[in-house]
């Protein structure tokens, strides 16, 4: 930031907002392979706040690659940027008082505890969708993992790009054998346990 741009302190702030909504805000951070249920399971479970009549906005790729982000590709230095915009949007949703929840692949660990240090005290949460490559594979509804497996897709995560798993997240689903309703009800219940909501 420049040194003559200065941070306006506004009258209303995060926590009047969140008093009007009746509930806190907060940050979940899904993060697993393409086709592990990342945006399945944070569909169900942005249903499930909403009819408990929580406040909720879901970032993915239809709303951020192809909008903010659509310059960017699949590089290392390409996903960097990608998570550190996401995580400053992220940021400003959780500002306004929202329960947010992004659902990107994010596969580095560096810039999953960037977002994390970013928001700051317990706001972010991260929920590992743990989904062996073997299965992602087998289900793979966009033909993604055949393509790169014939080399039409280069640095596709978990073929010839990496995916770093989480190693302490605060949900840990394995979302292989499972309904996805009961993927989404163990969030709701990390929410609920921690008095999120
Ligand atoms: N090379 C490569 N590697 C991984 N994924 C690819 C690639 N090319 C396109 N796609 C499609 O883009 C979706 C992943 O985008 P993300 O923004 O979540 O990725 S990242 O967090 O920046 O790594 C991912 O969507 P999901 O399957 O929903 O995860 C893919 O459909
Ligand atoms: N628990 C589950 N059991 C079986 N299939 C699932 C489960 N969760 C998600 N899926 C399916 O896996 C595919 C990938 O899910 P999706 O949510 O698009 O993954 P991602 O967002 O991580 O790429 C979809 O066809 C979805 O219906």
């Amino acid at each position: 930031m420049g040194s003559d741009v200065v941070w306006h302190a506004h009258k209303v702030c995060r926590e009047d907002r969140e008093l009007q909504n009746e509930h806190r805000a907060c940050l979940l951070w899904f993060t697993g392979l393409s086709g592990s249920g990342k945006s399945t399971v944070a569909g169900l479970v942005e249903e499930k706040l909403h009819a408990m009549g929580k406040r909720t906005y879901l970032l993915d790729g239809d709303n951020v690659r192809k909008g903010m982000n659509r310059d960017l590709g699949f590089t290392d230095e390409d996903r960097i940027e990608n998570i550190r915009r996401i995580g400053e949007m992220s940021r400003l949703f959780v500002d306004a008082g929202i329960i947010t929840l992004s659902a990107f692949i994010s596969p580095f660990r560096s810039e999953r505890q960037s977002v994390r240090e970013l928001l700051g005290g317990n706001d972010f949460i991260e929920v590992f969708v743990d989904t062996p490559l073997t299965t992602c594979e087998r289900r793979d509804p966009k033909g993604l993992y055949q393509r790169a497996r014939d080399g039409l897709i280069k640095n596709f995560t978990g073929i010839d790009s990496p995916y770093e798993a989480p190693q302490s997240p605060e949900v840990h689903i394995i979302n292989d054998g499972i309904d996805p309703d009961a993927a989404a009800e163990q969030v709701i219940s990390y929410l609920v346990a921690n008095k999120y909501i």
